[in-house]
């Protein structure tokens, strides 16, 4: 059974999973998003737990190594987990927390994780970034975070389909960043309410 979507008719506790290829510009469009709802203290922007190095660049998230990534995970801290990319991705459970109580919560999410996403969260809403594909490759060597080996994989790698989940809505950010910020921040604001 696919979970319940998380409407804009009511508003309650749901998980906003924003997902696309990389160099879409998700981190660009949450960022905008954050700071659009300011300290709004209903709706989290979720911080991720990444075994990335903190000065990689891009999003704001907490850096760990694997073995401490390991040790959390075997302690049963992440409501939810993925490896992609050689790295490993944590939610930490107090997003569970934050939802389960009827907050919002705004999350970078992985396509091919969304079945697992799924189960930990299981009202959702499901928003799916798109743009050229001819413009992701520019944009990923200009963001500079990772080798053009490193980008040229990420490329590569197969949109997932997600059968048995909620149609995600789809944001094009082929045009300004501005432009696609202004749609999210817009229904970020009507599944907050309900309206
Ligand atoms: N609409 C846009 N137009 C031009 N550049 C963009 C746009 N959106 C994002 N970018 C840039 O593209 C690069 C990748 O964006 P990012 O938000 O990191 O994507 P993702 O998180 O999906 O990989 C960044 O350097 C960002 O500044
Ligand atoms: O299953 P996929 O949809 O392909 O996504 C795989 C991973 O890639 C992204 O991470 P990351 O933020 O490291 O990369 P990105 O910013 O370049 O998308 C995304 O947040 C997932 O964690």
């Amino acid at each position: 059974m696919p979970p319940p979507p998380c409407t804009t008719e009511r508003a309650g506790g749901c998980l906003i999973p924003i997902v696309g290829p990389s160099g879409v510009g998700k981190d660009t469009l949450i960022e905008k998003a954050r700071r659009a709802f300011g300290d709004r203290h209903d709706i989290m922007f979720v911080r991720r737990t990444i075994t990335r190095p903190a000065d990689a660049g891009g999003e704001d998230h907490e850096a760990v190594d694997q073995a401490t990534f390991q040790r959390r995970l075997a302690d049963g801290a992440f409501a939810v987990h993925w490896r992609a990319h050689g790295l490993s991705y944590g939610i930490p459970n107090s997003v569970r927390d934050h939802v389960e109580a009827g907050g919002l919560a705004v999350v970078n999410g992985s396509r091919h994780a969304m079945p697992a996403i799924a189960r930990a969260f299981p009202v959702l809403h499901v928003v799916e970034i798109t743009a050229d594909p001819a413009i992701l490759a520019r944009r990923l060597a200009v963001r500079g975070r990772e080798t053009a080996e490193m980008i040229a994989a990420r490329l590569r790698r197969p949109r997932a389909g997600a059968p048995g989940l909620p149609l995600p809505t789809e944001i094009d950010n082929s045009g300004s960043p501005e432009e696609a910020a202004a749609r999210l921040v817009a229904l970020i604001g009507k599944l907050a309410t309900g309206d």
